[in-house]
């Protein structure tokens, strides 16, 4: 499978180094989420991807060669700043840029119309752009990124203006292409859509890559924490051996065991007091990994 590797990729604008140093790789198959908060460097990384925008450093391979402006077209782009033609009619407009990406007319149409069927726009295929509503936009640029049956996809923002119901076909759209086997990049500042939807992260801060991998391994990248429910007061937990407490609240502590046997003894004694309500693997949500490595 076919898949983008970024290395060492670097861009300026004077003073500021917006992107410094970044590596990923974007494997074919997988949905991978570019994750960061304003200003990071997710669209500068993408342009550079994209050819768009020069680097001052790195380089981007397809599958082991450099990228070239052939394989850069058969990438479905959606670029942050949406490009369309007010003026122009929704399906004249996608038929056009299909046509402009090497699809026939009557391929395109084809394309064109199943979409729009699946995005609930198939009525308003002979409206003026700028007769929709900025999430109908939205989708109809999503369509033109996706119409072309792309050999990968970069999406910058895809899920922003997009309600419940798009967002669901948008997800089953691009768990679609992803199952062909192509390389899926998006970003989003929606981290409960990031943790729903993607196989991979790349988290970037301050123009670096913070923290890389699928959303379980960075879950469970941080301590061992373990939730201890009791019928009663919790307070003699912290006085137990090999246990580093967290927190008590009540008949409530959050524990972190210094191995196997600490962790099995807090709960042999636990039981010896009396009722153990609960005793679990605590792990942390995406939101509180995301703040720690994006501090
Ligand atoms: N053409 C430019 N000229 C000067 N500075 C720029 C330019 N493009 C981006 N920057 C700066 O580079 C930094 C990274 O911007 P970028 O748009 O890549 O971030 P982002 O992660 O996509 O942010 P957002 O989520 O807000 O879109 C920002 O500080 C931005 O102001």
């Amino acid at each position: 499978m076919a898949q983008i590797e970024v290395t060492g990729l670097t861009r300026s604008f004077g003073e500021l180094k917006a992107v410094d140093d970044v590596s990923f790789t974007v494997p074919g198959g997988l949905l991978t989420g570019f994750v960061g908060g304003n200003g990071a460097g997710k669209t500068t990384t993408m342009r550079m991807v994209m050819g768009l925008l020069a680097s001052h450093g790195g380089e981007v391979r397809w599958d082991g060669q450099p990228m070239t402006t052939a394989i850069r077209r058969r990438i479905g782009y959606m670029p942050e700043e949406r490009g369309l033609y007010p003026k122009q009619k929704v399906l004249d407009q996608l038929v056009y840029l299909g046509e402009l990406s090497g699809m026939t007319a009557a391929d395109a149409r084809a394309s064109v119309a199943e979409h729009l069927e699946r995005f609930g726009l198939a009525d308003r295929a002979g409206e003026r752009v700028e007769k929709l509503s900025l999430g109908n936009q939205q989708r109809v640029q999503i369509v033109a990124a996706l119409m072309t049956t792309p050999d990968a996809l970069i999406l910058d923002e895809p899920f922003s203006g997009l309600d419940p119901s798009a967002v669901d076909s948008m997800v089953d759209l691009l768990r679609e292409h992803a199952s062909r086997g192509i390389p899926v990049l998006f970003s989003s500042h929606q981290l409960d859509l990031v943790e729903r939807l993607c196989d991979r992260l790349v988290v970037l801060a301050h123009g670096r890559v913070v923290a890389t991998g699928s959303v379980s391994e960075l879950r469970g990248a941080g301590p061992e924490l373990y939730r201890l429910t009791l019928g009663g007061d919790a307070g003699w937990v912290r006085d137990a051996d090999g246990i580093h407490v967290h927190d008590v609240d009540g008949s409530t502590a959050l524990v972190e065991p210094s191995d196997d046997a600490a962790r099995q003894a807090l709960l042999r004694a636990a039981l010896d007091r009396g009722d153990v309500v609960d005793f679990a693997r605590q792990m942390p949500a995406l939101s509180e990994i995301y703040r720690e490595v994006t501090a």
